[in-house]
């Protein structure tokens, strides 16, 4: 892991990194919430950071509360832009279709990944420079394995709209 980045906070706790090595510091919940099934709250932390230039941070959500309450965030990944002086906020979302989720304050509701960033200079060009890839994409490398009866329809999408590109023309495997 490359040397820690100085973010200046306020905030009553600081969002802590659970182990060594781990990537995101924790943010907890500052508010209650309730979120009944398929429901979404913005919830506060009570978190606010100066990053330092070139830099973002991204509110992510915890693998374990997705794994086991199906609680995600909408937007993920939040990016908080170095400028940004007000309250982190964590839009979490209940994909859960049967069971509410209630958040208590000190939750631990999502986690906070501090990453340096470049800022593009787009160049506007006629023609873009050739590749392995080319314009595949969405699938276009297709499956690694699929047991018998499970496999979509060879020639169709998930909207069922046909493939276009090699894998439709030359019949290979999808
Ligand atoms: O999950 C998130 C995402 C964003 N933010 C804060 C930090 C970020 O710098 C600011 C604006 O976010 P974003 O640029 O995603 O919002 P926008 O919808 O584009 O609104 P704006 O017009 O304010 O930029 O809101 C959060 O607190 N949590």
């Amino acid at each position: 892991m490359s040397e820690a980045c100085e973010v200046l906070i306020v905030s009553e706790t600081v969002p802590d990194y659970a182990h060594p090595g781990d990537a995101g510091a924790d943010l907890r919940a500052a508010e209650p919430a309730v979120l009944a099934p398929g429901e979404r709250a913005v919830v506060g932390t009570g978190v606010a950071i100066a990053l330092p230039d070139g830099y973002a941070a991204f509110v992510v959500p915890r693998s374990g509360l997705a794994a086991k309450h199906g609680i995600t965030i909408v937007n993920s990944p939040g990016t908080v832009d170095a400028g940004y002086r007000g309250e982190i906020k964590v839009t979490l979302l209940n994909t859960d279709a049967r069971v509410p989720y209630s958040v208590a304050v000190g939750d631990r509701i999502a986690q906070l990944i501090v990453m340096p960033v470049t800022r593009a200079r787009f160049v506007p060009v006629d023609r873009l420079p050739g590749s392995e890839r080319g314009e595949g994409g969405f699938g276009s490398t297709g499956y690694a394995h699929r047991t018998a009866g499970a496999a979509p329809a060879a020639d169709s999408d998930a909207n069922g709209a046909a493939p276009t590109g090699d894998a439709a023309t030359t019949g290979e495997q999808r």
